[in-house]
């Protein structure tokens, strides 16, 4: 398997009794990136972290972490992730100081990770305060130091964000941007709001119904919503021949309309003349760009 991957899943399938939830599923996640995971409500996001953590079973030779397979290496691999499903898991009659030293007993960790932790999450001033009078942000940064005291590598984190408010989403994505950047970690983090995670995330999954509809770097999925020319004709067959002799990248065709990439004001004006001059009738001539939140809607739409 490729070790340039923290997680790689190779046509993975997983069922909820007759419902399919995750089908043929080939995940990437480069070493060192933040992994934006992205889907709709019940795209099947949870469900696939919990197979990343062996919380549900796959089938072997599905899912390697690091490199190796998950099955066969259990306790290897889950050593190397912590994780932050659902609700963190938190004592809430304990402080926040008290619950990491809680969990340091529990792994046979020496104690003295408690107070960077704390720093890291940006705790430290609440760290004698019971952890059930923390705000809602101060319990996803408590569930996230709780995942990072055995300082895993790769940190999966499923929805960390929901139910925040702005400030403490803003401080979610400062402390993913700093544990990538400074700590070296890989972040797989699930989010069913793309505006959320664009900003931090170096790599995104699109997934749908369970299916991966796009995969690849940040810049990728900017490159898709570049902006295109959409031209209004009367003969769009014989506007896509004239258009071809130009080398215009031809994106689309449909009854009286031609889609192709942007170049420039000049070539579009260069596009209109020679469409025209060559007895093709062109009502509208015009750009049009989509913005990321629309493209997700589209890619999403589409299965
Ligand atoms: N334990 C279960 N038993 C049966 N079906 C389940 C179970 N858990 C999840 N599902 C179904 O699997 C599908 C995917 O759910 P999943 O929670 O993985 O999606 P998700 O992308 O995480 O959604 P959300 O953003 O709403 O959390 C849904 O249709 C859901 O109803």
């Amino acid at each position: 398997m490729n070790t340039s991957f923290a997680i790689e899943t190779v046509g993975l399938n997983y069922r909820f009794g007759s419902q399919t939830v995750v089908k043929d599923l080939s995940l990437q996640v480069p070493k060192g990136s933040i992994y934006g995971f992205l889907g709709p409500n019940g795209a099947g996001k949870t469900t696939t972290i919990k197979i990343l953590l062996n919380l549900l079973q796959s089938s072997s030779d599905k899912v390697f972490i690091f490199g190796k397979e998950l099955n066969s290496n259990r306790t290897a691999c889950l050593k190397q992730m912590g994780s932050l499903v659902e609700q963190p898991a938190i004592y809430a009659h304990l402080t926040g100081k008290e619950n990491l030293i809680n969990r340091c007993i529990l792994l046979g960790i020496n104690q003295r990770k408690v107070a960077e932790m704390l720093a890291l999450v940006g705790l430290t001033s609440a760290a004698n305060k019971k952890a059930g009078k923390y705000s809602l942000g101060m319990k996803q940064r408590l569930g996230i130091a709780l995942a990072l005291i055995a300082d895993p590598e790769l940190l999966l984190l499923d929805e960390p964000t929901n139910g925040l408010d702005p400030n403490g989403i803003i401080e979610i994505r400062n402390l993913m941007i700093e544990l990538a950047g400074k700590h070296g970690k890989t972040i797989l983090v699930s989010s069913h709001l793309l505006a959320e995670i664009e900003r931090t995330a170096t790599h995104v999954g699109i997934i749908n119904k369970g299916e991966l509809l796009f995969q690849g770097k940040i810049n990728e999925l900017h490159d898709l919503s570049k902006p295109v020319i959409k031209i209004e004709v009367d003969d769009s067959a014989a506007a896509l021949n004239i258009l071809s002799t130009t080398g215009a990248e031809i994106i689309d065709m449909d009854e009286g309309l031609v889609k192709i990439a942007y170049t420039g004001k000049a070539e579009m004006g260069k596009y209109n003349s020679l469409l025209v001059n060559n007895g093709v009738t062109v009502y509208a001539i015009y750009t049009e760009k989509k913005d990321l939140e629309h493209l997700f809607l589209d890619i999403t739409s589409k299965n």
